[in-house]
């Protein structure tokens, strides 16, 4: 649906459901805390810093069709440029009025450049030419990836003017408008459960190419790691994990969302012997963990609790299409000891000491936990198998696209013969 004055389009159904749970899981075993109060968001950038840069492809071929869309619908002439591809979820309390989206620093820089009237040179000449000429207004995709009255309540988004006038943000649907006063917007408050997006900024100007930056940090980053390499993935800062309410991160008040993420599952988490309640927030992120479930701990170690949580998330996503191998049943399972039992509960109370604004935050929906089918320890074994399987197979073709991306500064599914 597209309304009359071109300014807007609505696709119902642009994305699978199958791509829809993909970029969940993504996002909810790699999100930080985001921007603004209730908000949590995965980058880009976030996950090639965070040793996970194979969660790139599966964004790859989305942004492509997305790019396509706009230009065929807003009628560019001349090649679009992504500006910012982001996973963005919203909790209870999140909400925004009437705004439109025209205040993105890019945008007071375009205006800056127009009213520099001396001394241009003919490179600056013809940059003004094309930006003024064909003036295109920066747009925004945004994707939904989850479900209105079934994922959260609240969250309904509104035009103030034209058609159409309400959106039900349903999984897959997408709605592309501009960023000016021709949509001004707003989104109501979330009541319950977490509401996800995947949005995406277009513009004209190659000096916001996200590509661009993107391929700097991959070959940065790929550049010392071996291709066998582990593919586990290295936590950032420890306060970009901590959420607290008057956005102070000083941990005293709040939670860590990795080890809230897999509480709200139903997880706890041993962290290695040396471990006290002592140590740093950041030192114990990148310690060894062990899952615990009840007074069950599965003797199996995790890199890190990053690692647990994609792991636990695969193990939500693909569960009931996991194959559970025999080697899965030899599994060692131990009955926890009070005194362990201790240890954990004093972890818990430095990572996770507001554990009533956890389940305010994260867990007020029923979850649809483990793919709707019933927890077991053999499960989480194939998962781990099948997440070290997963991330192999998209590892493997990073490696192999890279060279191209480099070679044209441009991110795109490069078709290539096995
Ligand atoms: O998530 C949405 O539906 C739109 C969010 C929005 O308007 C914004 O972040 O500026
Ligand atoms: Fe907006």
């Amino acid at each position: 649906m597209s309304d009359s004055q071109h300014r807007r389009l609505i696709l119902p159904n642009f994305l699978s459901p199958q791509e829809c749970k993909e970029l969940q899981f993504i996002h909810k075993s790699s999100s930080t805390v985001g921007y603004r109060p209730n908000v949590f968001s995965t980058t880009l950038s976030h996950v090639i810093a965070t040793s996970s840069c194979h969660f790139l492809i599966p964004f790859i071929p989305i942004r492509e069709r997305l790019k396509d869309k706009v230009e065929e619908f807003f009628r560019c002439e001349y090649e679009l440029f992504i500006e910012f591809t982001g996973l963005i979820s919203w909790t209870r309390g999140a909400t925004i009025g009437w705004h439109t989206d025209d205040n993105r620093p890019y945008l007071k820089q375009r205006h800056f450049a127009v009213s520099l009237p001396l001394s241009l040179s003919t490179t600056h000449l013809l940059y003004l030419y094309t930006i003024v000429a064909h003036n295109f207004c920066p747009s925004k995709a945004v994707c939904y990836l989850n479900n209105y009255a079934k994922d959260f309540n609240g969250g309904l988004f509104h035009f103030q003017d034209g058609e159409p006038n309400s959106i039900m943000p349903m999984a897959g649907d997408v709605v592309m408008y501009t960023a000016d006063k021709r949509n001004i917007h707003s989104v109501d408050e979330i009541t319950d459960g977490e509401r996800l997006t995947l949005t995406l900024w277009f513009t004209r100007d190659g000096s916001h190419d996200e590509d661009v930056k993107l391929v700097s940090l991959l070959s940065q980053h790929l550049l010392h790691k071996d291709m066998v390499a582990s593919h586990l993935p290295l936590p950032a800062s420890s306060d970009m994990y901590w959420f607290s309410q008057d956005q102070a991160s000083n941990y005293q008040f709040g939670f860590n969302i990795c080890w809230a993420r897999l509480h709200i599952l139903g997880y706890d988490i041993s962290i290695s012997e040396d471990s006290t309640c002592d140590s740093d927030v950041s030192e114990l992120l990148v310690k060894p963990v062990k899952l615990v479930r009840g007074d069950e701990l599965l003797d199996h170690e995790f890199g890190n609790i990053l690692h647990a949580l994609q792991v636990i998330h695969f193990y939500c996503w693909q569960g009931s299409s996991l194959k559970i191998n025999a080697s899965d049943m030899d599994m060692k399972l131990l009955k926890l000891s009070d005194e362990h039992r201790e240890k954990i509960n004093s972890l818990k109370s430095v990572l996770m000491n507001d554990e009533d604004l956890v389940l305010k935050v994260f867990r007020s929906m029923p979850l649809e936990e483990n793919g709707g089918i019933c927890f077991a320890w053999t499960g989480i074994l194939a998962a781990t198998a099948a997440w070290e399987d997963y991330v192999t197979k998209l590892s493997k073709q990073i490696h192999l696209q890279l060279p191209y991306w480099r070679m044209h500064e441009s991110i795109y599914m490069v078709q290539l013969d096995e």
